[in-house]
Order: C-alpha cells, then structure tokens, then sequence
C-alpha cells in the first residue's frame, strides 16, 4: 500500500498534546482527515490552531500522543513533506531573493511542481515576480507562499491562516485555488478565524477552544444542529400561538407584531408546523444558522 492510498487519512492525530509551562495549548487532540476533504481547522486566538500545526509539521515536538501524515509519522519530516506543502501564518522569504527565485527554492523542497500552473497563478494573484522579495507587502508575501503551495501536486495542503494579507479580489482567487485544489483530489487542511471564508471552501470543520475539539462535524449537521430563526407572519391575529413556547427545541418566542411571531428553534421543525395548525400563516420564514453565528455559541464571552 503506497503512502498516499485512499484508505489512509491525509492526516492523523492521536491523543496529541502540548504544553508551554503551565499553559496547556493542545489537549489530548484526535482527528482523521481522509484524502480529498477541505477541512476547516477554527478557533479563536491562543485557541491551539498554531501549535496543532506546527506538531504537524515536526516543527514541535507533541509531550504527548501522536501525528501521522498519510502513513508516515510526522516526526520522520523528510519523509512526511513529500507529501504536503505548507502555507504559514506569517509568511518569511530570503529578501534578496525576486519572488520567482523564492518559488524555485520553494520548489525544489516539495513533492515537485507543476510550472505550467504556477505561471498560471502568478497572473492571477497578479504577483510581479521578478521583484526582490524585501520588497514585496506582507500580503505579496503571502502570494508567493500560496502560489508555491498550489502549484504543487503535494496531496496534502496545509493552510495556516493563509489569507490575513489578502484584498477581497484575491480571497476570491484563493477560494477558486482551494475548489481546483480539491478537484484534483488534494486534501486541504486550513486554519481559520476568517468564518465566511471556511462557510465558502469547507466540507467539513473542527472547533478548537482551550485546546481541545469541541466539535467536528459536516457544515451541513452543523447548521442543523444549531438553532435557527423562525418568523412567522399571519394573515391575521391568532390565539393559543403561545404554547409553541412549551414545544421542545423552542426558545425566545417573541410577538414583534401582533401578526408576527418569531422564535429560535433548535431540531427538526415538525412539531412547531403542526402546532401552528390552523392559523393563518402567510409567511413562513426558517433561516438557518450562519457559521459566524454558530462559532459564537461556542464561544459566547468565554476564554479562547
Ligand atoms: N512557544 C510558546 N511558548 C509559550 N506559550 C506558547 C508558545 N506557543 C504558543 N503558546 C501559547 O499556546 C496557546 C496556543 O497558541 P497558538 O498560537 O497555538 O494559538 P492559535 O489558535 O494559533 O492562535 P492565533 O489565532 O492567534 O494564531 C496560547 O496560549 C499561546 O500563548
């Protein structure tokens, strides 16, 4: 079985942790990625996302548990980068370096690239690559990294807040890359606090807080998890609309008119239809959850 088989995550974690003295930034994390998913990795600031990736990467060493990348251990880095291209955070280059000669640098480091493609994304990233890379912007910086990551056939791309510098025009670039990305069968690991971009380019997401997981689920289950709004406007005043309030699921029911209704409903939304039985209704508006909405249920005014 070759290294890269479908039958093998693109990437595992198993019970990983890391501590810095007494802060525990990564707590006994699992996760499976299979081949082929764009995975979204959330989490506010000081969350753990950073860290996580780093073990990843065998640029830290877990105090605990292990990470593979396919079937190699991510300890056994020479190995394990064959496999995956990396975007950081904070993206440094040789600054007397042009950005073309970064790229072949970068380029000799991965699992090979194809040039046809990268010269391709230049002009769309609308990257001159033929200045010194001191004096590109932090957002150029970052293009030369996303564009290096991209061209690659690695099978694994690993996403770690790629898109902080980056104008709306070419965070519209960047979520086509992740879409051809995906496509071509490569797995995308990115890391995020940017929740509309996640919602745009993610099957399925992880929520980390305090360093733990305290959720992975499909976009879609998510929503459905979550509460969503209901407005309901009638055609005419009714009576006995207040016992929706008692129906399990139902929150925050609020008159805003005399002819509309609202509530926050959590769950499947038969039993408010049938409770709502003979009135008049109009309108029937269920809206469901935006991702920025459900992050903030996790997280309220609690600590990261
Ligand atoms: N080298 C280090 N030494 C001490 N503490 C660290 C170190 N690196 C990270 N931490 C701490 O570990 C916790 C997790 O940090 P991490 O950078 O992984 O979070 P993050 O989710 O990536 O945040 P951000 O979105 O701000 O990048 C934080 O409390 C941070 O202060």
């Amino acid at each position: 079985m070759s290294a890269t088989s479908p039958s093998v995550p693109a990437l595992r974690m198993e019970g990983l942790s890391k501590r810095f003295g007494t802060t525990e930034a990564v707590a006994d994390l699992s996760l499976a990625v299979p081949p082929g998913e764009v995975f979204g990795f959330l989490g506010p600031n000081g969350a753990g996302k950073s860290t996580t990736i780093r073990m990843l990467l065998g640029l830290l060493r877990p105090n605990t548990g292990t990470a593979w990348i396919f079937d190699v251990p991510a300890s056994d880095v020479q190995r394990a980068h064959r496999h995956l291209a990396y975007v950081p955070a904070d993206v440094a280059l040789w600054p007397s370096l042009t950005g073309r000669e970064c790229l072949d640098l970068l380029a000799g480091v991965g699992p090979g690239t194809d040039p046809a493609y990268r010269d391709e994304l230049l002009e769309r990233f609308a990257l001159d690559p033929d200045r010194r890379a001191r004096t590109y912007s932090t957002g150029n910086r970052q293009k030369v990294a996303l564009v290096a990551a991209f061209a690659t056939r690695a099978p694994l791309l690993v996403l770690d807040e790629p898109t902080s510098g980056l104008d709306p025009l070419m965070e519209r670039e960047f979520r086509a890359c992740i879409a051809e990305a995906a496509r071509r069968g490569q797995t995308v690991f990115l890391s995020s606090h940017q929740l509309a971009e996640v919602e745009a380019t993610c099957s399925r997401v992880g929520i980390l807080r305090s360093g733990r997981l305290v959720e992975v689920a499909g976009l879609a289950d998510l929503r459905r998890l979550h509460r969503a709004e209901v407005v309901v406007d009638l055609a005419a005043p009714a009576t006995g609309l207040q016992r929706l309030a008692d129906l399990p699921g139902v929150a925050d029911l609020r008159w805003s008119s005399p002819v509309r209704l609202e509530l926050s409903l959590t769950g499947p939304p038969g039993p408010v239809l049938r409770a709502l039985g003979d009135a008049d209704v109009a309108r029937l508006e269920v809206r469901e959850p935006s991702l920025e909405e459900i992050f903030l249920d996790y997280y309220g005014q609690a600590p990261a």
